[in-house]
């Protein structure tokens, strides 16, 4: 079964354009399980531009699903985490000022700084989940860091999903099918949609999960939270 966790990060966005707290990120995490969402995900950055520090602190002890934390694991982030332990952390190498994650780690050129971070949050009971680009070197080296999962960073297939879906599913397939020969989990994320969600379960196997964010909130702008998960999910059986 691939689980659905929903990033909530844009919530935390349209909370702080007015400075108050509604949306309330807390409750749209609570009536994102009661839709049937299967895992809750965030992305506190460093400038806190979405998701605060205090939203983690806020939200662990709320999720009954499954709780992913993502970030670039600078002192402050790896506290966070171990403060908070979720279910699971993923790794995503991304530089303070990008507007969003936009590379997957050189699992290589970083394999003694990742395998020290991977060892904490793994002694700590934490699933641990590593942001790399579909690339078979890249796998490679999350396995020999000890990562439990890889989430394949998957805006490279939405933005070729259009032109052609065989060409642009073809790196994550094979990509899936080496994870798993390396008893590596599958995450995916980045730019799914409910245009491109059905293809890609479809053509990717063991996919564990996927979080989804952007899209998933836009959509509900026009279906509603409730509609949209529940598509997503249909999508995903
Ligand atoms: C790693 C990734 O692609 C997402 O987890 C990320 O959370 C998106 O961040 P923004 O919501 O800041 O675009
Ligand atoms: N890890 C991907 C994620 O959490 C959400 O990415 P997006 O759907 O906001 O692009």
């Amino acid at each position: 079964m691939t689980k659905l966790s929903v990033n909530i990060n844009k919530i935390a966005t349209l909370r702080n354009s007015r400075g108050g707290n509604y949306p309330n990120v807390v409750q749209v995490a609570k009536d994102v399980e009661r839709f049937g969402g299967q895992g809750i995900t965030v992305h506190p950055r460093p400038d806190e531009r979405h998701i605060r520090y205090q939203d983690v602190r806020d939200l662990a002890p709320i999720v009954t699903t499954e709780f992913n934390i993502e970030g670039n694991p600078n002192p402050k982030f790896i506290d966070l985490v171990l403060q908070n332990k979720p279910t699971q952390v993923t790794l995503v190498p991304d530089a303070v000022d990008a507007i969003t994650s936009n590379a997957g780690w050189d699992t290589v050129k970083h394999k003694d700084f990742l395998t020290e971070i991977i060892s904490e949050f793994k002694n700590n009971g934490i699933r641990t989940s590593v942001f790399v680009d579909p690339v078979a070197a890249m796998i490679e080296g999350a396995s020999k860091i000890g990562a439990d999962r890889i989430e394949l960073y998957t805006e490279a297939f939405a933005d070729k999903f259009t032109i052609s879906p065989e060409e642009a599913v073809r790196p994550y397939t094979e990509s899936a099918m080496l994870a798993h020969s390396l008893n590596l989990g599958i995450n995916a994320g980045h730019d799914l949609s409910l245009k491109n969600i059905a293809y890609f379960k479809e053509k990717v196997p063991y996919l564990l999960e996927v979080s989804i964010g952007h899209a998933l909130i836009g959509e509900s702008l026009y279906l509603g939270l409730e509609t949209v998960i529940s598509n997503y999910l249909k999508a995903l059986k």
